[in-house]
């Protein structure tokens, strides 16, 4: 292999293995590469067991790229039982080893946002879903805090946090009798665990011997008290990061983790990289102008040797069907003059319900593309009561999974039996599952109604035993055959449309199933847990496709594309007004920057004049990020005294003729 294309610090970084090291640069400096390379380094030269190397990413695909890229500079055999995975996958490795510790069986069921705001909700009893949002982070803040329920109602201060505290405490009982837990515990659980168990904390230090860290300015204090722990005394870990890009405060992200390194570990050294490799001069210069409006943390120069490149195109369209249009036609005319892919291209935006639109415009040109970190595939309510069986039968205590898998199909087990069982088991503290077998709750119980109850449980127990043994694709198949969810879907949709575009996803989904299980040597049961943390950040992966990447910001991060449209560039989106309001400017900022820096060769920002709010139609004005670029590096569209954008009609029938053209194309040119 020929020596790899690495810079002077970028070499130091990987060769220093003397103690604790943070890596501090700007995006695009080959902070990830770093980690990549250190890995090989470890390995081939200061001859470590891959097994004894965690490298720890923000994204399931972050990871799954990270590996990717070591698997080709190595050979299988040598990256064999190498860690490469979130924190919370990490975290959960964990946990499936010493749950028992905890009080929790190995097959604990992983709650999702949705599912944990749900218990709440049903606590709270309401569905004002603001009210249930605000106590549900609350609650998660405590957590991560490493505050208990009981603290947390002995130190309230005022009637909402006492409501929040009395929640928490319903909510921790709750988890306990359905052997769940959530994504907090995922981090906070194992951190408990060292502290307070020597002897396994010491067997998982001997076996994670060298951590990286990647995005190291986006862990919260969970993530970096499990860092500490696992790395203890010795301090042999390689952290990267980037205060710019610190945009997960909301999840409990503290940036202050990046100092408390140089604290708590005084031995720390620092390497700061300053080539810039992923971007344009033009684009990076706007990058650097828009973030230089924050204060500064850290002293950081980035420069890049890639040349000036075009300037960046700023769009006025008149609204935002308009402006899904008005992307669409200059990513296919673009596409056309550079002859590029699909999936050189990337629509950035703040919200997902910003994607909707342009997935609309996309789909109307047929150009294909795929989505990350947004309304995720495994939502659908179809693809939901899948997941409820496979969740059951990973973990027959979990209750949910319990009621929406015995009610659909529906069995005749009635609402009276339901209730009674459930009475039963409340008061015992036990699981559904498990009161549905006792004899106490059986004898309250007719016979016809229990019939059916029983071979419920028995069909679950008896898929429990064939999960461990069985290929997960056809597991699942043969089970929806059993329960004869086809039939009931066209049995209970509107319309027989419906009903088979719902059995489309769920024979998609019984198709990943196989695909991932076979792949990744994974049965049912550790598919259902790595489900759950998929949802969690980027939806799905569709793998290597040529299609156009739609992504939030936040998803988007460490990610690149050669040409980039970063869509509703507007005061209320970019920043969002609620950050606004909460003064969180300069976090708005940062998202921005991530935002900018994902571009290679080609940025495109867009505004709307006017978008329709709750049904209205309002005025709108453009971002002050784009003001805070030097207008040197700008090329107005559609502003009054600059370049038209083509209009409505001419862009519909210049549409028209670019997507002929590309069909022309690719008939005769054949299979391309
Ligand atoms: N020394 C180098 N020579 C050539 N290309 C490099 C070098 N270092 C990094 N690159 C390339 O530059 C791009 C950016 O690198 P990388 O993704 O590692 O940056 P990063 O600092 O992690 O960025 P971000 O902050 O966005 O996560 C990648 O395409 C990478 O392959
Ligand atoms: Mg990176």
């Amino acid at each position: 292999m020929s020596a790899p294309q690495l810079n002077p610090p970028q070499r130091a970084a990987i060769h220093y293995l003397d103690g604790p090291l943070l890596v501090l640069a700007g995006a695009g400096s080959g902070k990830t590469r770093v980690i990549t390379f250190k890995i090989m380094h470890l390995i081939r030269e200061a001859k470590m067991d891959a097994r004894n190397i965690a490298a720890i990413t923000f994204t399931n695909k972050a990871a799954r790229e990270m590996l990717e890229r070591v698997t080709k500079l190595m050979t299988p055999a040598e990256v064999r039982g190498l860690t490469v995975s979130t924190f919370h996958s990490l975290g959960m490795q964990i946990l499936r080893q010493e749950a028992p510790h905890l009080g929790y069986k190995p097959q604990f069921s992983i709650l999702d946002a949705y599912d944990a705001g749900k218990i709440i909700s049903d606590l709270l009893r309401t569905t004002a879903k603001d009210e249930v949002r605000k106590v549900q982070s609350q609650i998660s803040l405590w957590k991560n805090d490493f505050k208990s329920a009981e603290e947390a109602l002995q130190l309230a201060e005022n009637e909402w946090e006492r409501i929040c505290a009395t929640t928490y405490l319903a909510y921790q009982d709750t988890l306990t009798a359905y052997q769940a837990m959530d994504f907090d515990d995922l981090i906070r659980l194992p951190v408990e665990l060292f502290r307070n168990n020597e002897e396994v904390l010491q067997k998982w230090q001997h076996k994670l011997r060298y951590l990286l860290l990647d995005e190291y300015q986006d862990t919260n204090t969970c993530q970096y008290q499990l860092v500490k722990l696992l790395t203890g005394v010795r301090g042999m870990f390689t952290a990267v990061g980037d205060d710019d890009q610190s945009i997960y405060a909301w999840r409990g992200a503290n940036m202050e983790n990046l100092r408390l390194l140089q604290q708590d570990f005084p031995r720390l050294k620092i390497i700061k990289l300053e080539q810039n490799y992923r971007s344009t001069a033009r684009i990076l210069r706007a990058a650097n102008s828009v973030i230089s409006n924050n204060p500064k943390l850290f002293e950081k120069q980035l420069w890049s040797e890639l040349g000036l490149g075009e300037p960046i195109h700023v769009i006025r369209c008149k609204d935002e069907e308009h402006e899904a249009e008005v992307v669409v036609q200059r990513l296919l005319a673009h596409k056309f003059e550079c002859r590029t892919e699909f999936k050189d291209y990337a629509i950035l935006y703040r919200g997902n319900y910003q994607a909707r639109i342009f997935e609309q415009a996309l789909r109307n040109q047929r150009i294909p593309y795929q989505m990350s970190g947004g309304q995720s595939f495994f939502d659908k309510a179809e693809v939901k009561d899948v997941i409820a069986y496979m969740k059951l039968i990973t973990n027959p205590d979990d209750d949910p999974a319990f009621i929406r898998a015995l009610t659909t199909p529906k069995r005749g087990v009635g609402a009276g039996t339901l209730e009674k069982l459930g009475a039963w088991a409340g008061e015992r503290k036990k699981s559904l599952f498990a009161a549905a077998h006792e004899e106490g709750f059986r004898l309250q119980v007719q016979h016809a109604q229990l019939e059916p109850l029983t071979q419920f449980c028995d069909f679950i127990s008896h898929l429990q035993y064939r999960a461990l043994r069985e290929p997960a694709g056809e597991l699942a198949q043969e089970m929806l055959k059993a329960i004869g969810y086809e039939a009931w879907l066209y049995d209970s949709e509107d319309s027989p449309r419906a009903a088979e575009t719902k059995w489309k996803n769920v024979q998609e989904m019984v198709a990943w199933l196989a695909k991932k299980g076979e792949a990744d040597n994974k049965n049912l049961i550790e598919l259902t847990q790595l489900i759950a943390l998929i949802t969690m950040l980027e939806g799905r992966d569709e793998g290597e496709l040529d299609a156009v990447h739609m992504s939030t910001l936040h998803a988007s991060k460490g990610l690149e594309y050669p040409h980039v449209f970063l869509v509703g560039c507007e005061e209320g989106i970019l920043p969002h007004s609620e950050s606004v309001e909460n003064g969180m400017i300069e976090e708005e900022r940062r998202l921005m920057y991530v935002g900018i820096t994902r571009a290679q060769k080609s940025l495109t920002l867009t505004h709307c004049v006017k978008r329709r709010r709750a049904g209205e139609w309002q005025f709108v004005d453009p971002s002050r990020f784009i003001d805070e670029i030097n207008g040197d590096d700008l090329r107005h569209f559609g502003k009054p005294g600059a370049e038209p954008v083509v209009s409505k009609s001419e862009g519909k029938s210049r549409l028209a003729s670019l997507s002929a053209m590309l069909e022309g194309k690719k008939g005769k040119g054949g299979a391309e």
